[in-house]
């Protein structure tokens, strides 16, 4: 029988319908423009835990976390296990993701938890690989039985700051009956992150290079979802994390390195997470909720700081302008995915715990966001958010001289290299450490991308080291020949949605898929 676990809702709605898996995967964005959620976060015992769960594989552990949200009858036992298994087979760590635990020796407890073994080394395609696959399982089995012209296609349309681009790529280069369109800013992402995206000569590929910030993308790519007409012609596909699957694969990450933290027993643990779009860290709180022991979900985020004040101030306020920084990734200045946590907020502390009220209340502060630019939420939510949630802002300056004081002091491996994402984690991890002055915590600080994607910023930092070489230490051979490689994208010269919409119709009929 399905559980409330595996039912979907809108975080705007305050309709008593829901939706399955597939629908909430497939839509991608609600149509009320709220994003899917499941309202119910299934319970893990103890037991389970520390006696069961602790003992898996990555892998192993994925599926368990992936079954309590979905319905058994939507996807088998084995095809789930089989689209997890070849999800991670494109990964260069047998442990997905591995815990580097100690770096910096046993005094401070700072491990660093390596999740950029992927084919586009960064995190994002822990959940991409995995997307990908699921579209294709979901669109093989609609079009089984349907005649060649009817079958369905989803055109995906995604925004990128730099790595959601080049990890969904590769998640759905080449597959059947989906074509995948991606927008990034113009000159704000690195020449090694643009290679990555318009060297894949698959024709179902096409980047959209706009003359614009990453919040221009994004604010056309929800456009594109909330036009009907151009959707249901197209059958509009998100691959963003306002896709619930991007959120779910994620979970697997902090149980796993939990328990390698911890030798698999249960003790304290801090996660530190760079933050642009909250995605990540919203995986987290799905995970703490599930049971894990967390202490505390620390969001790290760059000078573009919209987080950082909402919890200090209760204000979600949207500043005038992106600042550019050393963390490009994120340059965001509204995070899309907070809204998931606004919604749990407002259905366990102002709503009495009504689904239906928490959709009416989050329906309300966006409303204002849009006319007003920001929203106040009661002192009690804040309170609520301020037991999971911590919150630190590191400055550009303060990013270079973490990457130049890790490689400096790490010793298990000395000479570590943080890419500047990463760094900002570390640099709030480093804080911590200072201010608690416990050695009984863990603190897992999460490594978002390879330093390779990241040249300026990496060598900005280190090349007055002696013997520092960014080709011989750094840059993975893989990566370095893709400048050698034939480029494919298309400018778009103002952030407006008719010119993408009109690009994308462009393309798609020279796709011919
Ligand atoms: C390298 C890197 N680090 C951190 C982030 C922030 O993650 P999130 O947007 O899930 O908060 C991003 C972008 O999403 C990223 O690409
Ligand atoms: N930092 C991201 C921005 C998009 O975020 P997403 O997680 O919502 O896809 C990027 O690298 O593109």
């Amino acid at each position: 029988m399905v559980t409330t676990s595996q039912v979907y809702r809108s975080t705007r709605s305050s309709d008593k319908a829901t939706k399955t898996f597939e629908e909430a995967v497939i839509q991608g964005l609600a149509s009320d423009g709220g994003l899917f959620i499941p309202p119910t976060i299934p319970q893990v015992s103890h037991e389970t835990l520390f006696n069961k769960w602790s003992k898996l594989s990555f892998q192993e552990l994925a599926f368990e976390i992936m079954r309590l949200y979905v319905d058994p009858q939507e996807i088998p036992d084995a095809d789930l296990k089989e689209l997890i298994n070849r999800s991670y087979s494109t990964f260069r760590s047998d442990e997905v993701t591995p815990l580097v635990k100690n770096i910096t020796g046993d005094k401070e407890n700072l491990h660093i938890l390596e999740l950029f073994h992927g084919p586009t080394y960064a995190f994002k395609d822990v959940a991409l690989q995995f997307v990908g696959n699921l579209f294709e399982y979901f669109l093989q089995r609609t079009n089984k039985d349907l005649p060649e012209g009817q079958k369905k296609q989803i055109t995906v349309v995604g925004a990128t700051s730099g790595d959601t681009g080049s990890a969904a790529i590769y998640g759905l280069r080449g597959k059947k009956d989906v074509s995948v369109f991606i927008l990034y800013p113009t000159g704000r992402i690195s020449p090694i992150q643009e290679e990555q995206m318009t060297t894949v000569p698959d024709k179902n590929v096409q980047t959209l290079s706009v003359k614009g910030t990453f919040d221009n993308c994004q604010d056309i790519v929800k456009a594109i979802f909330g036009d009907k007409e151009f959707n249901s012609k197209h059958n509009v596909g998100a691959v963003n994390s306002i896709n619930w699957a991007r959120i779910l694969a994620q979970i697997t990450y902090y149980f796993y390195s939990y328990f390698k933290a911890t030798n698999g027993t249960e003790g304290r643990v801090k996660f530190v997470v760079p933050s642009g779009n909250f995605g990540d860290i919203l995986a987290g709180f799905f995970a703490k909720k599930m049971g894990l022991p967390v202490e505390k979900l620390v969001i790290a985020t760059n000078e573009n700081d919209i987080l950082d004040r909402f919890l200090k101030s209760g204000t979600y306020e949207r500043s005038d302008k992106v600042a550019v920084t050393l963390s490009p990734a994120m340059d965001i200045l509204i995070s899309s995915n907070f809204e998931r946590l606004l919604w749990f907020l407002a259905r366990d502390y102002l709503a009495s715990n009504d689904d239906l009220k928490a959709g009416k209340i989050v329906n309300d502060w966006f409303q204002q966001l849009k006319t007003e630019g920001k929203f106040q939420v009661d002192s009690v939510a804040i309170k609520g958010a301020l037991s999971d949630f911590a919150s630190e802002r590191v400055s550009d300056s303060e990013t270079s001289a973490t990457i130049k004081k890790m490689y400096q002091e790490s010793v298990n491996p000395k000479k570590y290299v943080l890419d500047p994402h990463t760094a900002v984690g570390v640099c709030a991890a480093e804080r911590l450490i200072a201010a608690d002055k416990d050695s009984s915590i863990n603190y897992i600080s999460l490594s978002t991308a390879h330093p390779a994607k990241f040249a300026d910023a990496v060598n900005k930092a280190l090349s007055s080291f002696e013997g520092y070489s960014f080709e011989k230490d750094v840059l993975p051979a893989e990566l370095k020949k893709l400048s050698t490689l034939q480029k494919k994208l298309k400018f778009v010269e103002r952030p407006d949605v008719e010119l993408v919409k009109a690009a994308i119709e462009e393309e798609l009929a020279k796709m011919d898929l």
